[in-house]
């Protein structure tokens, strides 16, 4: 049967499966990172999932969830994140998410890029978020570096790589969305989905897409971690009401791999597990690099599955977003338990990818 003959509706869904032009008004609006996240799943060699440490980890999870209350309030419970409810937070997050990625390093917690801000240092992602609080006091361009210095000798990882973001993707603004990211959630019309696949399809530097075994496999981090923080900012209101945030994966970093893998859930392969143990550096887009990614997002899909089965009212109260919140925060405290009690060396490193992707 020639495409003039089929069925309308199958046509539309049919273009959207394939991710071909417009799809038909009552096809829901999808970002394919989940239908990517199981193909990775289904060919990955060097990682797997473990499904009784899911099962356990379910339960646990949950538990710690549910004796933390969390909710989209622990967003902005964190001392630095802004927390006005007006469009002053919205650009922040857009700058922010723009910029969220990869601040690890390989010197010591002394020498490693640091940020000086309000009395006391700041480390990794909150880095990030100390220099944007400092540049809303330095504002201007010419500062930008200066604003972005760091206390020690080594300098913001990718940092040329952040002030070109910063230059094209504030020219896309301009050009398209009038200079404000609040345009982007009007335009995305309380979906999710819709604002990922705009980042994604207006902004190279979200387009988070890899080739694996001859396939586009999507994992749209920063883009999903934006959606994630405006919801969670404002507390599913406003700026942060989307309807299918349940859409929603979790945020494939750097940070869950290394969450999941210490409590079992993720498997890695000797050879894998060698690589992250000596330190190192795994490419951005290689089979192994895609594979973690990949399974990370699966095994939190399959692991809040099963915490739903245990818990029906899991459904509603924790979705993959909460879980990574949770997961990341999680990750952070054991690392810094593992430091304060000397037992770092037992808990394996976090992968070492150098990207702009996360
Ligand atoms: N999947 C996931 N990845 C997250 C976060 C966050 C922080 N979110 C805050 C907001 C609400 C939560 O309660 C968190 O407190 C940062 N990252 C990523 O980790 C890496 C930084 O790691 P490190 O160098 O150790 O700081 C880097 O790729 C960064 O993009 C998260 O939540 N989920």
């Amino acid at each position: 049967m020639s495409d003039d003959e089929a069925d309308p509706e199958l046509l539309a869904l049919l273009r959207q499966t394939r991710g071909l032009g417009p799809v038909s008004a009552s096809a829901p609006p999808n970002t394919r990172v989940l239908e990517t996240a199981e193909f990775v799943y289904d060919n990955a060699i060097d990682v797997s999932i473990v499904s009784g440490a899911t099962k356990a980890a379910a339960a646990s999870i949950w538990q710690l969830m549910r004796d933390k209350d969390i909710s989209t309030n622990t967003w902005s419970e964190h001392g630095l994140h802004p927390k006005a409810k007006d469009e002053s937070t919205v650009n922040f997050i857009f700058t922010m998410d723009l910029l969220n990625f990869s601040f690890w390093s390989t010197l010591s917690e002394d020498k490693r890029f640091q940020i000086d801000y309000k009395g006391r240092s700041w480390t990794g992602y909150w880095s990030l978020v100390a220099i944007l609080q400092r540049a809303l006091e330095e504002a201007t361009d010419s500062q930008l570096r200066h604003v972005f210095r760091s206390s020690t000798d080594e300098e913001m990882p990718l940092l040329d790589d952040r002030i070109n973001l910063l230059r094209e993707s504030g020219a896309i603004l301009e050009e398209e969305f009038d200079g404000l990211p609040i345009n982007v959630i009007k335009q995305a019309d309380h979906s999710a989905a819709r604002f990922v696949n705009l980042l994604v399809d207006h902004f190279p530097g979200f387009r988070d897409e890899h080739v694996f075994h001859g396939k586009t496999v999507r994992f749209y981090k920063r883009a999903q971690i934006m959606v994630a923080d405006l919801w969670a900012a404002f507390n599913g209101q406003d700026f942060g009401s989307f309807d299918d945030v349940q859409h929603i994966t979790i945020f494939p970093d750097y940070r869950i791999p290394q969450i999941l893998q210490s409590l079992n859930v993720l498997w890695y392969s000797p050879r894998l597990e060698t690589k992250i143990k000596r330190g190192e550096e795994i490419r951005s887009g290689e089979n192994m690099e895609i594979e973690v990614r990949g399974c990370s997002i699966w095994a939190v899909e399959l692991l809040r599955r099963e915490m739903v089965r245990q818990h029906p009212e899991a459904k509603e109260r924790f979705n993959a977003v909460l879980i990574d919140f949770f997961l990341y925060d999680f990750c952070k405290q054991q690392e810094e338990q593992a430091k304060a009690d000397g037992t770092k060396d037992d808990i394996l490193p976090h992968h070492r990818t150098r990207s702009t992707w996360y």
